[in-house]
């Protein structure tokens, strides 16, 4: 699993990975380059018109080498030096001594920059790394404005668009690309939603520093990759049973809102349950059973919600049981969910109203039992934790809360974030802007609960399951894009799990 590190502890792997391995800083810069160029090449033509532009720091000199190596590969490439006022760092200074003579480097003056007009496809940012300390200033500021405003061309940045801080939230400008290809491990304030548009889409590649140099500065935070989640996948032998791949129950559902439940429980049928049985309402049964005939229904007659009546029933039957979606929040939906969590001590999932009647009745959160899952998006956790001023905070605010409570949050969106009570926060790297639809959320509850009833870990499941539900949203989207529903992505299930050579 990759460590995301701070912006201070880079350098000081760097250092370490250099030390110990006797290679020189140089070098571990042109692995860097040569890391980008391979990426490079694989995706951009040759006849393609390339703009780099190199500050005085390392990332700099990361963009100096870059050129170098893509116009010895017959790339049309044009540096563009700023900041030479500026002492350069000892690897870019030698990286520019390096550039071949033939290769266009112009350095850039102010009125170069108010006046710059080159006819270029893509624009590479190779100004400031995670080197910076405080806003954008002078010739950074006005060029990176300068870029931004510049259309019809593919940027770039290298490492991290210049002016994000590596830790923190943005305070001015920043370089705004459309992909940022990060070196070794992302960065962590690339994975806050206020930056998205920063960033654009985030790669992450490898430059040979190993896991052993990383984990000496953990902050206890990761970024989960495939790798990463097909070995912590349970294996079925051929005389698996039904019993074998779990019994869970989906609780929600009210008057006008049985879509979500139906979804959750389709969700956790495709993920693999032997068995899935949803508590629904009364008015709720005809549209279950029609709509999803391989899911068992349980019901009180003539009721338009879940009520305190419901606690008659044995849950003790099931391995693990989602509660929350599209069950509304009525005093006696409530009355239920108390009862719920005084009575069932199983593997729990609380979603949506779940969640929201967890934030009306606060008190409710002592019931809940150790390591249940909670999986709110932003504004679902704010009620739950109270208003968060940024991303960073809201982070905090995850790690405090899943510790006072003992319970894992998985707090959806972009990079969804999963945290231990411990501490740990693992983000993950599958998914994109298209599952933002009704009813995705819902299709995630069905997931977790799912894998839980399958005999997983809670953290095997919640990792399992939200990079399934990620990859999904993926699948589903790739030739549907922005027309892409929640129904799809459950179809997507099946494939998510193909990619990963599950079977
Ligand atoms: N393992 C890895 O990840 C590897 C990382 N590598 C690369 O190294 C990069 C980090 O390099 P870095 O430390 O030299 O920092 P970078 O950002 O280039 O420049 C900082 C300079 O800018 C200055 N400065 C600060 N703020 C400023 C501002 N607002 N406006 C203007 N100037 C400002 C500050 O100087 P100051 O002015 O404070 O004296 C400082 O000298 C990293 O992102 C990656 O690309 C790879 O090469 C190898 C492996
Ligand atoms: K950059």
């Amino acid at each position: 699993m990759l460590e995301i590190i701070s912006g201070i502890s880079v350098k000081k792997v760097d250092e370490g990975f250099v030390l110990d391995k006797g290679i020189s800083s140089h070098k571990l810069m042109e692995n860097a380059a040569l890391a980008f160029c391979n990426w490079f090449e694989r995706h951009y033509q040759r006849n393609d018109k390339v703009g780099i532009f190199c500050g005085h720091g390392n990332n700099g000199g990361d963009g100096l080498a870059i050129a170098r190596m893509l116009w010895r590969k017959g790339y049309d490439v044009i540096v563009f030096l700023v900041g030479e006022n500026n002492e350069p760092s000892p690897d870019c200074k030698l990286n520019r001594e390096l550039l071949p003579d033939k290769l266009p480097a112009l350095s850039m003056s102010h009125e170069d920059i108010a006046h710059m007009e080159y006819d270029l496809n893509i624009v590479v940012d190779a100004l400031l790394g995670v080197g910076i300390n405080r806003p954008l200033e002078g010739d950074y500021k006005n060029l990176v404005n300068k870029l931004n405003s510049l259309s019809g061309l593919t940027k770039i940045s290298i490492d991290i668009p210049t002016g994000l801080p590596s830790d923190d939230c943005l305070a001015g400008d920043a370089f705004i690309a459309d992909i940022t290809l990060s070196f070794q491990s992302p960065k962590f304030s690339l994975l806050f939603p206020e930056h998205a548009n920063y960033v654009g889409q985030l790669k992450v590649v490898d430059i040979g520093i190993n896991q052993f140099y990383l984990s000496q500065f953990s902050e206890g935070k990761f970024y989960v990759q495939k790798k990463d989640i097909a070995l912590r996948h349970k294996n079925f032998s051929r005389f698996s049973h039904k019993g074998d791949f779990g019994k869970v129950m989906l609780v929600g559902g009210s008057f006008g809102s049985m879509g979500a439940i139906r979804m959750s429980s389709e969700a956790a049928l495709r993920t693999g349950s032997g068995l899935a049985c949803c508590m629904v309402p009364g008015c709720g049964v005809d549209i279950m059973q029609v709509s999803l005939p391989e899911a068992q229904v349980w019901a009180k007659k003539d009721s338009d919600c879940i009520d305190a009546d419901y606690l008659g029933y044995n849950f003790d039957r099931f391995d693990a049981v989602g509660v929350g979606p599209g069950m509304g929040t009525h005093d006696t939906t409530a009355e239920f969910l108390r009862g719920f969590l005084t009575k069932y001590k199983g593997p729990i999932v609380v979603d949506a109203d779940g969640l929201n009647i967890l934030a009306k009745h606060p008190e409710q959160l002592s019931l809940l039992a150790d390591r249940s899952i909670l999986t709110p998006h932003l504004l679902e956790f704010e009620r739950l934790a109270g208003h968060c001023k940024n991303h960073k905070d809201r982070l905090q605010k995850a790690s405090d809360f899943s510790k006072k409570h003992k319970v894992i949050i998985v707090l959806k969106g972009a990079h969804t974030c999963i945290t231990f009570p411990d501490g740990r926060q693992f983000f993950n790297s599958t998914g994109n802007k298209h599952m933002a639809t009704g009813g995705s959320g819902d299709i995630l509850t069905g997931m977790i609960t799912s894998f839980l009833g399958q005999g997983y870990s809670f953290e095997n499941a919640a990792l399992c399951a939200v990079f399934h539900h990620g990859l999904s949203g993926e699948i589903a989207s790739a030739d549907k894009k922005r027309g892409t529903i929640a129904t799809d992505i459950i179809k997507s299930i099946p494939l998510s799990y193909l990619r990963l050579g599950i079977e």
